[in-house]
């Protein structure tokens, strides 16, 4: 163990009469790093589980909410959550930018416990709705500002990983969610309800987590910034601390108004919005939610005897192609794997809508999806078709596209950053509301095979989008991120990433 009376105390101060700590070992300092990171990103667990146990939570209701769900129900249940989540995500961003990361943080750890209980309670569609929209409120929030804390805290070499970890948690919410709900086998009261149980730990942990160090030198605590960096074991905290004064009082002088102004008029935070938010639309609009929502009913429809296991395959695909890009993130970059990975998730898509051409299979009106088919049958081999080509574009998705999005908090100007991510992180909610509410709509008016379609039309346009405007932001310091996209989209600049001064 660190013995602190080993440690060199510098006690000079420097220029902004910011006082040095003493200095912490790299060991420590990463121990804390990696608490901070899983503290707060037990948020994208409890993400993760509340949006993927209602996959199986929808074929398992049945009439306990005194009626036999309509389409309209489904989508109701299904949507709430995302429509107060992109709601609550730009509200976080305000009050993280006033507050603080941390008391949004931990409101959104309350409401993930309050809205867990509540639905576990649901009486009728309308108590579950509001429910799930509590839920939806606590996912908003903390899917804005979690991925934001853990990058500010993180060093430059290691912030992509870091971020990811709350992927991670995410994608393994999701399967833990599918897991327990098929283990309780259509008992949902409980499997809701259990979502519960890591907010309540997260609030343990919550007590000792340190305020992020670059917020409090926004809002001009220098000396508690320096305390909590020198923790983080940035060798000179000193000069972090200044650096980071510098591009805030930078920003003061260029910045014209509001914080929103800021954001529009500035042309470096303009295309850093354009970016993340582009990059958060296009994740949710390559339609992968509607498999995290509706595998099962899929499932169902094409002959699975059981839809609830076998949507697992999605899940778990999920979450173990996730692990691959957070191994790689750092080493490979944030573009060169979207690059990579958007042509598999095309080929998925386009062997899904081939497969489903070969399938009959038709969604009906009433949506328990155990009785969406009119006639049991056995899965054909195009069902098998389908099923891998499925797979194969969960991969392909959760090693790109699932992740990098939520890096976006390191696109943005500490000035603007807070709100830029809530920005961000409505355009993901709103895309995702869309993608819930229209895909069962869709399925019955287009018919599976065109559904597919319309989506490989969109990772088209996405892959062509992202070719042209996302740059390579791995390795670089927050600070200089910004001077990338300053006289353009940086993506030919940052070939030469240390050649950008802060
Ligand atoms: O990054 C996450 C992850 O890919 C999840 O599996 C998905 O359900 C979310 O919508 C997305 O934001």
């Amino acid at each position: 163990m660190h013995d602190e009376s080993e440690q060199p105390l510098i006690v000079d101060e420097n220029d902004d009469g910011v006082t040095s700590r003493p200095e912490v070992s790299k060991q420590d300092a990463n121990k804390l790093i990696w608490l901070l990171t899983l503290s707060a990103g037990l948020s994208g667990l409890l993400f993760g589980y509340d949006t993927g146990v209602i996959s199986s939570t929808l074929v398992s209701i049945h009439e306990d909410l005194g009626r036999t769900l309509t389409t309209l129900d489904l989508s109701m249940i299904t949507s709430s959550t995302s429509l107060l989540a992109l709601i609550a995500s730009p509200l976080a961003g305000h009050f993280a930018d006033s507050l603080g990361r941390r008391p949004v943080i931990s409101v959104a750890c309350g409401l993930f416990i309050f809205g867990a209980l509540f639905q576990s309670a649901a009486t009728n569609v309308w108590t579950m709705v509001l429910g799930r929209a509590v839920v939806g409120a606590a996912v908003g929030g903390a899917s804005a500002v979690v991925p934001l804390y853990i990058a500010e805290i993180s060093p430059a070499d290691r912030r992509g990983q870091l971020v990811s970890v709350q992927s991670l948690f995410i994608t393994g919410g999701q399967v833990v969610a599918y897991v327990v709900g098929w283990a309780v086998m259509g008992r949902w009261r409980w499997s809701v309800g259990a979502g519960a149980v890591p907010a309540i730990l997260q609030a343990g942990l919550l007590v000792g987590m340190p305020e992020s160090p670059r917020w409090l030198v926004l809002k001009g605590r220098d000396d508690e910034a320096a305390i909590v960096f020198s923790q983080l074991g940035h060798d000179d905290c000193n000069q972090i601390v200044s650096q980071v004064k510098h591009e805030v009082k930078e920003e003061q002088l260029s910045a014209s108004g509001s914080m929103f102004n800021e954001l529009i008029t500035i042309p470096a935070n303009r295309r850093a919005l354009i970016i993340a938010a582009g990059l958060q639309a296009l994740q949710q609009l390559s339609g992968f939610n509607s498999l995290m929502y509706f595998s099962a009913t899929i499932f169902a429809l094409v002959g699975f005897t059981s839809p609830i296991g076998t949507s697992l395959s999605i899940s778990v695909s999920n979450f173990v192609f996730t692990l691959l890009a957070f191994a790689i993130i750092d080493r490979v970059g944030r573009r060169r794997i979207l690059l990579y990975s958007i042509p598999f998730m095309i080929l998925g898509l386009a062997s899904c809508s081939l497969a489903f051409m070969h399938i009959d299979a038709s969604p009906s009106d009433t949506v328990a999806p155990s009785s969406a088919v009119s006639a049991p049958k056995s899965p054909s081999p195009w069902s098998l078709v389908l099923l891998c080509s499925l797979i194969f574009y969960v991969a392909s998705y959760a090693c790109g596209l699932g992740c990098v999005p939520w890096q976006q908090s390191e696109l943005f100007s500490l000035s603007v950053r807070s709100m830029g991510s809530g920005l961000a992180t409505a355009t993901n909610w709103t895309s995702n509301f869309i993608v819930g509410a229209t895909f069962l709509p869709m399925m019955h008016t287009l018919g599976p095979s065109a559904t597919f379609l319309v989506y490989v039309v969109v990772c088209l346009i996405g892959y062509a989008w992202v070719w042209r405007c996302y740059p390579e932001t791995k390795n670089l310091e927050l600070e200089q991120v910004k001077k990338l996209l300053e006289d353009g989209w940086g993506v030919k600049a940052n070939e030469l990433p240390n050649d950008l001064e802060v």
